[in-house]
């Protein structure tokens, strides 16, 4: 595959000028892009329950997979022998990597985090790992993913002021370290872009400290980090609207771990391009439903003789072909397909989301189309 110089490039298609909110188009080697676009996680090489080819048949075009994960289990030389994630897993579009940070504080038993790096155990077998931006990238091209990330580091929330300004500035310092190895790694070959992260927890001056470091390094996308970590929504909003008229313009920017549909509908308003969340794989699993009147829970006793579709508006797989009650019959049985089936609709849910918002802005109509379905869905139970 010859990777023009152009490889990666954003093009913005149409503005809202009410809001700001953005459709626009990331032209990677491995496809198109457009956003707004919702990508789903795929942490172990997988979207779980799903198969690629279901993952294509509901309009997913970029999926995420994940650096910490792979790395301790296969083992990112394993996946690179299987020629790399797009070979071993058989996804031919795009992929983007996490760089591996967030991750060992959510997941590693212990961790020690210095400006060199962070010194974890493996939260499958204990065994010690150095973690640091030259390790990410060393990883994140095993895995062969077409959008990298920086090596970060998100405060946890709620944190000091003290703790969000440390990793501002380490993040500041990870981030050029990142940029060194990442070319260093590839040479001039430009077969994987790297994405810059913002940090700075709730305080909107260290967010502007964090993009003064961030955005001078030049990265061909940028992404909000230290949110959907536990702060309330507001904070996240404010957070977001501190950040509009700072990002490049002309760069797509990522909200990373967002979110539930109303939070998108709210992250696109606010100038976001792209976004990804374990909610709809995760909800699926335990049979909670998106619909746009809000969350569905298909275990409730009401939907036992419930012969209509979990969303009549939907046009996935488990929409048109079965009905509330089979859904929760197989939920209550444990049967293997309840789960795959709301997982392929919540997919659906959230990746038809962002089309019909991309249209909606194409349009001139994304203020109404933002009213009407927040008018109509209620973020809890519907
Ligand atoms: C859920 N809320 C949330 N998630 C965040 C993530 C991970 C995003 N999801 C990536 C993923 C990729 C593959 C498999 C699983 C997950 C972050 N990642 C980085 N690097 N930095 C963040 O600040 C940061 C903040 C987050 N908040
Ligand atoms: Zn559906």
């Amino acid at each position: 595959m010859n990777f023009p110089d152009t490889a990666f490039s954003f093009t913005l298609d149409a503005v809202c000028p009410v809001t700001g909110a953005r459709a626009g188009t990331l032209h990677t080697p491995r496809g198109d892009i457009q956003t707004p676009v919702f990508m789903p996680v795929g942490t172990q090489a997988t979207v779980k329950a799903m198969a690629p080819f279901e993952l294509e048949e509901m309009g997913a075009r970029i999926i995420l997979a994940n650096t910490y994960h792979l790395y301790l289990r296969p083992g990112a030389d394993i996946v690179a022998e299987g020629g790399g994630l797009h070979g071993f897993m058989q996804w031919k579009r795009p992929i983007l990597t996490d760089s591996g940070g967030f991750q060992v504080f959510s997941l590693s038993t212990l961790n020690r985090i210095s400006d060199e790096g962070v010194w974890c155990r493996s939260h499958h077998d204990g065994t010690p790992h150095v973690m640091n931006p030259e390790w990410s990238m060393s990883v994140q091209k095993q895995l062969g993913s077409d959008i990298a990330m920086c090596f970060d580091q998100c405060a946890p929330w709620p944190c000091s002021r003290e703790e969000a300004e440390g990793a501002v500035r380490r993040t500041a310092l990870w981030a050029a370290r990142s940029k060194e190895a990442h070319a260093r790694e590839w040479q001039g070959e430009r077969r994987q872009a790297l994405f810059g992260i913002v940090q700075g927890s709730v305080w909107e001056d260290l967010r502007l400290r964090s993009a003064k470091d961030i955005i001078p390094m030049d990265f061909p996308g940028y992404a909000v980090g230290g949110l959907s970590v536990g702060e309330p929504h507001g904070d996240m909003y404010r957070i977001l609207d501190s950040l509009k008229g700072v990002l490049p313009s002309g760069k797509p920017r990522y909200l990373m771990g967002v979110g539930r549909p109303d939070n998108l509908v709210e992250g696109v308003a606010r100038g976001i391009d792209m976004f990804d969340c374990v909610l709809p794989t995760r909800n699926g699993r335990n049979g909670t439903l998106f619909t746009p009147y809000g969350a569905v829970n298909i275990k409730k006793k009401q939907y036992e003789r419930d012969f209509t579709p979990v969303d009549p508006e939907c046009d996935c797989y488990a929409c048109r072909t079965f009905t509330r009650a089979y859904i929760r019959h197989l939920y209550r049985s444990g049967e293997i397909l309840a789960s795959r089936l709301c997982s392929w609709h919540n997919l659906r849910f959230l990746i038809r989301l962002g089309e019909e918002m991309r249209k909606a802005i194409l349009e001139g109509r994304f203020p109404e189309f933002r009213r009407a379905f927040l008018g109509r869905f209620s973020g809890g139970e519907a």
